[in-house]
């Protein structure tokens, strides 16, 4: 079977899917709290309320995949964007492609750090949450709403790809 070799995350590689949610030197920061506080400002761009959604906060507590990684089903969010920031201290992957009609060979795969989060655009393909090494925990920011709002892809065996990292 063919791999996906994950990439460093950065804001840059991952501008066409969406944003990267860290404290990062490139963000905007402002002193507040009496300069007791750092605000690394206006991360992420969220779509949240379209068709009557409401901004939701959730915890998603993902265990890592049996054996090695490998890329089955992709799916994507019509009607807003989706938030992941890791909680457990640990990285993570992130396997995402383009909007649009799914296209196995633009899929990119990402290593994540402990303290990166990241935020799918509204339409960006993307896996469900991938943890490593152990349990861990994700606050997620997304839509609640009562609608269907997730288009999945099942992958052909032709599509699947084994994640390296
Ligand atoms: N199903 C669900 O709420 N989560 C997925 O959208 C995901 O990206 O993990
Ligand atoms: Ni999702």
């Amino acid at each position: 079977m063919r791999t996906l070799k994950a990439e460093p995350l950065t804001p840059d590689a991952f501008a066409p899917f969406g944003d990267v949610i860290e404290a990062s030197a490139d963000a905007r920061q402002i002193s507040i709290n009496y300069g007791n506080t750092t605000r690394f400002h206006d991360l992420a761009q969220l779509a949240l309320t379209a068709d009557g959604g409401k901004a939701g906060v959730s915890i998603f507590r993902s265990s890592p995949l049996d054996g090695p990684i490998t890329v089955k089903v992709m799916e994507y969010h019509p009607k807003s964007s989706q938030a992941f920031v890791p909680l457990s201290g640990r990285p993570y992957l992130v396997v995402v492609a383009p909007k649009g009609p799914f296209d196995a060979s633009k899929m990119r795969a990402f290593l994540a750090g402990p303290g990166q989060g990241v935020n799918y655009h509204a339409g960006t393909w993307h896996h469900f949450s991938l943890a490593l090494e152990d349990v861990s925990d994700f606050l997620v920011i997304d839509r609640i709403a009562d609608d269907d709002n997730c288009v999945e892809h099942e992958l052909s065996a032709d599509e699947q790809r084994v994640v390296s990292f």
